[in-house]
């Protein structure tokens, strides 16, 4: 794990001493949007046209935002516009890799490059940050469109309409405030939340992190003991953003990040809900289970130093789930 400092990569863990023992994670800093016209979007300096087969998607399997791109991709029905590359699980000292020895893991399609920081000093030689998946690519401008998972599934989510006549929406205008608020708290305390947990360096900032996080998850059982999806009766992208952590939840977060209060099979209703998210067509072909258990125990050598894997229950995610 590491980072770019102007354009030189340096092995580096994150920096949680600055911080009381807390991870805090970065901010973003492609925030440039694709748009049906090419218009700019919210963030960002430029506007950058839909065009099918001139965008380049960089993913892990394992990562849960960049599985949200996936999902969305899949949904929106962008397989044949949008391309893809997958990075290996393994994220050590050089940061994601190009290996294709891990089934699934395909190379970089585009430049046969061999990390994922190659991607990032094309764009920009002397760039300096993280080097995060998902990375949303222009073959024709050659650079970095987005870095950004919440921003590249809202661009998915309507801006090649014209080319797909997929028009379904899980980001409508009606629903955007409320949708805003269950995102607000469900990134803070769940998404990023199990990421506080798992990377703390002190019992503090563990305690601030696991107590937010279990009473977001009763909240959640709650709300959905109520109604079939966070926003009532419509499929939203509140859903998915939260389906790419509760997937991940039991396999890994429960045991790694020491998120073991409960397990999410332990709620009815959020266990229900995750197998309906996951039998949703398209999306069980998105799922690199493989990838997800792998990448962070072998990955994350300051929690599991010795790489080894756990055994994990068998969950059946097909089994019926008897919601609507
Ligand atoms: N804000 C980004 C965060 C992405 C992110 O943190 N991805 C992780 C993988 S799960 C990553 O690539 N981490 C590498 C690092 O932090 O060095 C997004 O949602 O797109």
């Amino acid at each position: 794990m590491g980072l770019l400092i102007d354009g030189i990569w340096k092995d580096q863990w994150y920096d949680t001493k600055s911080n009381g023992g807390a991870f805090k994670r970065s901010e973003a800093q492609f925030r440039n949007w694709v748009t049906a016209d090419g218009s700019a979007g919210p963030t960002g300096q430029d506007g950058f046209e839909a065009e099918s087969g001139r965008y380049h998607l960089y993913v892990s399997l394992a990562c849960p935002w960049a599985h949200r791109t996936l999902i969305f991709r899949a949904l929106k029905g962008l397989e044949d516009h949008i391309s893809i590359s997958v990075v290996h699980p393994d994220m050590l000292g050089e940061g994601w890799t190009f290996k294709r020895d891990s089934h699934g893991a395909t190379g970089d399609h585009l430049f046969d490059s061999s990390h994922a920081h190659q991607i990032y000093t094309r764009a920009d030689a002397k760039y300096s940050g993280r080097v995060t998946v998902p990375i949303l690519w222009d073959k024709t401008r050659e650079t970095i469109v987005s870095n950004e998972s919440a921003d590249i599934i809202r661009m998915f989510n309507s801006a090649f309409d014209g080319i797909t006549g997929n028009d379904l929406d899980f980001w409508p205008e009606e629903l955007r405030e409320p949708i805003e608020a269950v995102n607000s708290r469900v990134y803070d305390t769940v998404n990023n939340g199990v990421y506080k947990c798992g990377f703390a360096t002190s019992q503090d900032a563990y305690d601030a992190a696991v107590g937010p996080l279990f009473d977001s998850l009763d909240w959640l059982e709650d709300l959905l003991s109520q109604h079939r999806y966070l926003m009532g009766t419509q499929l939203t992208e509140a859903d998915w953003r939260l389906f790419t952590t509760l997937l991940r939840f039991d396999p890994v977060y429960h045991l790694h990040f020491k998120c073991n209060k409960k397990r999410i099979i332990d709620y009815p209703n959020l266990w229900a809900y995750c197998r309906e998210l996951y039998q949703y067509p398209g999306v069980q072909a998105t799922v690199g289970m493989q990838h997800i258990v792998r990448h962070y125990h072998y990955s994350h050598d300051t929690i599991n130093p010795n790489r080894i894997l756990p055994v994990n229950p068998d969950i059946d995610w097909l089994e019926p789930h008897g919601r609507g």
